[in-house]
């Protein structure tokens, strides 16, 4: 199957966002909102002092008030040609027309009159150094679209704008089996053994792609503790690394037949990560529909078999907007592979990206340092070509 159409088939496998649910803001991050968020309030929610300095009425110099506005305080009402001490953030008060700066203006103490001795027009121009209450919105106008994934950004702004709660989508929830009896936990490798890598890349990187991980386990090359751990896996998305090829002990083609799945994908014209696949494995008891996500057991191809199929459809479960692409421009030639997209590690500079070293599907040194991960097609980019660029883990 061509790359772009295992990714759309990923996504679109996924019927439509899973059920939404109520979260407090601080449990929100992460998740898609699930209605579009509308200010419950005008923002500012008052006209407001941008600056540190006095209120005034009217042109000056001003009669100094007793007294002083601080933010969250009272505010009261302002007579014409008066003025009064007001900090940033505190409410105007009635009257006043104008903000004058601290540094700009000078009260004297013996005539209680304050003047202005700022730079430019004699008067303040009304309305200056105040921040109108609406000039960023008003209440009930759409802030931002139903499928925005939940950032700090949009969580500070939901709190601004006046909300203790949000309707997202539930996120999917997410188990990891890492597979392969080679595999070791600790340590350096040894007698033959390797380090399981993907142990400790995939949860926080399938995190920040929206998921919830449940869990994460080893499981030996066996095929009935391999269809069991499947079996009874209570997950959304079942991801696995490794046994997806025809080596002796790779055992998940046959266990996906035995459990009657679905492929979907098997086998992806990319590289790396082309023995990468997909299923749809038969219904949970309580009728949840799963589905199983198979990355190649090479580091670096399972993160392509990640972001070709696991992205796209944990983003579709959790209700999130499609992702706006990255196009940008290479700042040297990629060469293409026949019959092949390629995915290939690159680094921003300022004349574009330029690909990494150590790119190879068991290699993750490329990666580790790079931006993204360059989408080349068969024919290859030249130098100064646009080019895609995903994102990579946790960049
Ligand atoms: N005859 C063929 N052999 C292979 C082909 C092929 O087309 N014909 N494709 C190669 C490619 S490409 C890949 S990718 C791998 C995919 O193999 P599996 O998904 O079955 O993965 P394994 O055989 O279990 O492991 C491959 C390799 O990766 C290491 N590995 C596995 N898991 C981890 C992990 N969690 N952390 C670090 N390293 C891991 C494992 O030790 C192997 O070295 O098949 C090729 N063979
Ligand atoms: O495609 Mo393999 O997935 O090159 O490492």
């Amino acid at each position: 199957m061509a790359w772009e159409r295992a990714r759309s088939v990923a996504g679109g496998s996924a019927a439509g966002p899973l059920p939404v649910v109520t979260r407090g803001l601080a449990d929100a991050l992460g998740h898609a909102l699930a209605e579009p968020l509308a200010a419950l309030t005008d923002l500012p929610p008052f006209d407001t002092s941008a600056m540190d300095g006095w209120a005034v009425a009217g042109p000056g110099p001003w009669r100094l008030r007793d007294g002083r506005i601080l933010a969250g305080g009272h505010s009261g009402q302002l007579g014409a040609g008066t003025a009064v001490p007001i900090a940033t953030g505190a409410r105007l008060p009635v009257g006043a027309t104008a903000v004058l700066r601290r540094e700009h203006g000078e009260a004297e103490d013996h005539s209680g009159m304050l003047r202005d001795r700022s730079p430019g027009p004699a008067a303040p121009v009304p309305g200056r150094d105040i921040r109108p209450r609406g000039q960023e919105c008003r209440s009930g106008e759409p802030l931002l679209p139903a499928g925005t994934t939940v950032t700090p950004a949009v969580l500070g702004l939901a709190a601004a704008a006046g909300y203790d709660r949000l309707a997202v989508h539930r996120r999917p929830t997410v188990e990891l089996l890492v597979l392969g009896d080679e595999l070791l936990e600790h340590g350096p490798p040894r007698d033959g053994r390797v380090r399981d890598a993907l142990g400790p890349l995939l949860p926080p990187w399938l995190r920040g792609c929206g998921a919830e991980v449940t869990g994460r386990r080893m499981v030996a090359d066996d095929a009935g503790l391999l269809r069991e751990a499947v079996q009874h896996s209570r997950a959304d998305v079942v991801v696995t690394t490794g046994s997806t090829a025809a080596g002796p002990v790779d055992h998940l083609h046959d266990t996906l037949d035995e459990m009657g799945a679905r492929l979907l994908v098997d086998s992806v014209a990319v590289r790396p990560g082309h023995p990468m696949l997909l299923a749809e494995l038969p219904p949970a008891v309580d009728g949840r529909t799963r589905r199983l996500v198979g990355l190649p057991g090479n580091p670096l191809a399972a993160v392509a078999g990640a972001v070709t199929l696991a992205v796209p459809l944990l983003r579709r479960l959790g209700g999130h907007l499609a992702d706006r692409p990255l196009t940008t421009v290479a700042a040297a030639a990629l060469p293409g592979r026949p019959g092949d997209t390629r995915l290939l590690p690159v680094l921003r500079t300022d004349h574009g990206m330029v690909p990494l070293p150590f790119d190879g599907p068991a290699m993750l040194r490329g990666l580790a340092f790079a931006d993204g991960l360059a989408v080349v097609p068969p024919g290859g980019v030249a130098a100064g070509d646009p080019l895609e660029v995903l994102d990579v883990p946790g960049r």
